[in-house]
């Protein structure tokens, strides 16, 4: 299978759906943050942004069984008081269409952004094909200016056999511990990847793509490592503790969204640690994307246990205290590293 069409219209899709993100971060307000049920500030670009993937992956490849397991849904927008924010969503979700000049539709109502966002509502699986989407990932870093990302995969039997991630504000430069940051860096990456293809990486504005692949150290000093920007997602407690087991100088990059997972593959770091409190359950649109965009660069994602990810179990992953990210010569140390500082305080998380 050669995925050649999906890949294309992923590509297509995210980029699209990261030029509403730009414009709307550009643009953030509060009132932009409605409280959800969960409490998680999401935006007028979160539905947006899935409605346009959802409606360029159905344009493209039209398809009696499309399958989208998403992370939003239009309970909100649906109520009396979600009636504005439609509005707005739908208008942004045009120009952006209008904007790209590639697609011969009519404009979209109302009630086809509803729809286009509550095809995300699949439940995934072993079987048959689906996407996953995190419309954007990160969303505290989008509401804060920083990091985040758009991340689309596609599963195969329960297997995740391409992925892209664009990410608009990461640098097209490395962005490694060592490295000063300018204001005059270009930003703007798009990750791509298929299985047994390899990663690429071009900037959102079409460069042609690069090859890129994860660190080749095998010395745990010189690896430098990246978290969650919030401490809530990740204890940064026991990675520090890890680090100084495998004795990384470098302190921690922190950034926000699977932006982390893309830096990685390029290699601007070489270790990706994430361990979220006892009894959160990992979302599959949280890692898919960026989980094949380190595999293909050659590198290892796994749980605490060294199991690879199982994405094929419906929206939750269903794994062992977190997840690590390195390349193969240092996944052995680093789950040694793990394992000790788990055993020495078993409270941490
Ligand atoms: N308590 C807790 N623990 C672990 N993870 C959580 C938690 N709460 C949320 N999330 C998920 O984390 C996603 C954001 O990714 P990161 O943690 O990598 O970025 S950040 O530094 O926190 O911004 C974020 O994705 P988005 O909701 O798409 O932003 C969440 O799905
Ligand atoms: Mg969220
Ligand atoms: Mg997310
Ligand atoms: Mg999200």
């Amino acid at each position: 299978m050669s995925y050649d069409k999906e890949l294309a219209a992923a590509k297509k899709a995210a980029s699209l759906a990261a030029r509403l993100c730009q414009k709307v971060q550009k643009a953030l307000l509060q009132s932009d943050v409605q409280a959800k049920s969960d409490k998680s500030p999401v935006t007028v670009a979160d539905y947006g942004s899935q409605a346009l993937v959802s409606f360029v992956l159905e344009r493209e490849l039209p398809s009696d069984s499309f399958s989208l397991v998403a992370e939003e849904d239009s309970g909100d927008l649906c109520k009396a008081s979600g009636q504005e924010t439609l509005q707005r969503i739908t208008k942004l979700v045009n120009d952006t269409i209008v904007n790209d000049g590639s697609f011969s539709v009519p404009t979209l109502t109302m009630e086809d952004v509803l729809r286009a966002i509550d095809s995300g509502k699949s439940d995934g699986g072993s079987h048959g094909r689906h996407w996953v989407l995190d419309p954007i990932d990160g969303t505290k870093g989008f509401v804060r200016g920083d990091q985040y990302a758009i991340a689309l995969a596609l599963l195969d039997e329960g297997k995740v056999v391409l992925g892209v991630l664009a990410c608009p504000n990461l640098p097209l430069a490395s962005i490694g511990s060592n490295r000063l940051h300018s204001s005059h860096d270009e930003v703007g990456c798009l990750f791509f990847s298929k299985v047994g293809a390899g990663t690429y990486m071009q900037s959102l504005d079409g460069s042609s793509p690069i090859k890129v692949n994860v660190s080749t150290t095998d010395n745990s000093e010189e690896a430098s490592f990246f978290e969650s920007f919030e401490a809530a997602h990740s204890s940064h407690d026991l990675s520090s503790s890890i680090a100084k087991k495998l004795g990384v100088k470098a302190p921690p990059v922190r950034i926000d969204s699977q932006a982390k997972y893309g830096a990685l593959s390029r290699g601007d770091g070489a270790i990706y640690l994430r361990f979220p409190r006892k009894g959160y359950r990992e979302k599959i649109w949280d890692h898919a994307a960026g989980c094949i965009v380190v595999t293909e660069a050659g590198g290892v994602v796994a749980d605490a246990a060294g199991n690879p990810l199982d994405f094929s179990k419906g929206k939750y992953l269903d794994l062992d205290t977190g997840i690590l990210a390195t390349n193969q010569k240092l996944m052995p140390l680093l789950l040694k590293a793990v394992r000790e500082s788990l055993e020495d305080t078993p409270s941490s998380l």
